[in-house]
Formats: structure tokens, sequence, C-alpha cells
């Protein structure tokens, strides 16, 4: 029996590209099919998670919004993997940043991530499961980011369960080297490592921890699009 089109998901088999970028704001899906892909073609609206698949420079690319926190982008990486044979997912968000060298704007590449959800439990394996990106993924980018005249901080990251987290325990995460603080990018490590697929998280440090420090829009608008562009560079 076929899983699709999925309680989340109702595009097609083959609608979707090999590579998905995923933002958590379906906006930003949207302006990137708008400004960056060629001939766009909206394959998925159930629940307004907007999702594209278009061309850029020749080379077949889809967006779609995952929305925000390790839930939602456990159901939609789950089911492009799975279902839709989708092999990477690359997802390009924002973060705060925890280290004084990671500055609002810089891009950060998350290596690997340290993370407060309870994700790995349903794999009842009897050890900590690491969630590492992937190295084919991670190696592009960084060389796409540089490319690009943009040189990443690539590291390990924190992803949350929490966004007002009332432990405020930044000095800790700070302590282990942690670069920045999101809300998906362990989900997507743990479903692309048990379905053999691949997986990376580029983010743009919208706010900061520690400084307080945040961007302006128009700011965010010149680095967030320095981002889509080296996604799509890697795709
Ligand atoms: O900008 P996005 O991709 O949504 O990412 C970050 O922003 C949201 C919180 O404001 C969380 O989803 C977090 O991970
Ligand atoms: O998850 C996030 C994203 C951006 N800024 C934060 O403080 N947290």
């Amino acid at each position: 029996m076929s899983n699709i089109p999925t309680p989340h998901i109702s595009a097609k088999l083959g609608d979707f590209a090999e590579t998905v970028l995923m933002p958590g704001d379906p906006l930003r899906s949207k302006f990137i099919a708008e400004n960056f892909l060629d001939d766009p073609v909206l394959v998925n609206n159930v629940r307004g998670v907007q999702g594209y698949t278009g061309t850029y420079k020749g080379k077949r690319v889809s967006v779609m919004a995952s929305g925000m926190g390790m839930p939602a982008i456990g159901i939609y990486s789950h089911e492009l993997f799975n279902f839709y044979d989708v092999k990477n997912i690359i997802r390009i968000g924002t973060a705060g940043g925890l280290m004084s060298e990671v500055k609002v704007k810089d891009i950060v590449m998350g290596m690997a991530c340290v993370t407060n959800s309870n994700w790995a439990a349903q794999y009842e394996i009897n050890a900590s499961i690491p969630a590492v990106c992937s190295y084919e993924l991670l190696k592009k980018a960084e060389k796409s980011a540089l490319d690009l005249g943009v040189t990443p901080h690539i590291g390990t990251i924190f992803s949350s369960d929490v966004f007002y987290d009332s432990t405020r325990d930044y000095d800790k995460w700070r302590a282990m080297g942690v670069k920045a603080v999101e809300m998906e990018a362990a989900a997507l490590y743990m479903e692309a490592a048990r379905a053999g697929k691949n997986a990376l998280c580029i983010c743009t440090v919208s706010d900061h921890m520690v400084t307080g420090e945040s961007c302006s829009s128009e700011e965010r608008q010149t680095s967030f699009t320095k981002m889509m562009e080296i996604a799509l560079e890697t795709a």
C-alpha cells in the first residue's frame, strides 16, 4: 500500500527533487521559490506548508517549510525521506548566537547537535545517539560558502525544545563550545540517519543570547539571502 499522499503532504511521487531546502518559515519557502527558482510549481500546501519544485541554474531543487520545532520537522523529514525518495534535506534557519565569536548575521553550519529533546528514545537503543550532519553535504556547503565569500562557523549547535528557556543556561552551553541555538536540527539529523539519507542545518544568526544584539529587518534580508544561495549551490 502506498504511503502517499501522507496526512501532511499532498504531492505525488516524483514531485520533489532529490534535494529539499527546508526553512522553518513558510514565507521563506515562498520567497526562495519566487526569487531563486525558475518555473517553480507548488507541490504541497497542506496546512499552508508550502512546498515548491523548480530549477536553480538548471538543477531541479525543492523547497518546503518545516514549521517550528522538532515534532514538526520530524514529520516532514520522515515523510520526505521515507515516502518521497528525497535524498538530501538542507535546513536553512535562524539561530541565536551563543559563543562570542559568533556574531549576528554570521552563518553557522551544524556539524553536530546537543539537544534537550527526547527524540532518540523512540529508537530504543540503550545508549546516547549522536545527531550529526552529512559530511558530504557539509563539505559541499562549506565550499559553496567560501566561493560566495562567506566564512561559516562550523561546529556544535544546540537544538532546543524551548524558545523561551527559563533556565537561561547559556554559559553552560558556551563552556561546551556550542555555537548557536535553534530548534530543529537534532530531529532532522536523526531522521536522516534512520532513513540512510543526508541532512545539514545551515543557520543565519538573527540574535545573540549573550549580547542581546539582534539584526535589523534589512540586515536579515541580506544575510538570509546569502544562506539561501549557499544552500542552493550545495543542492
Ligand atoms: O527561522 P527558523 O527556520 O524557523 O528557525 C528558528 O526560528 C524559530 C524560532 O523563532 C525556530 O524554528 C528556530 O529553529
Ligand atoms: O531558536 C532560536 C532561533 C533564533 N533565536 C533564538 O534565540 N532561538
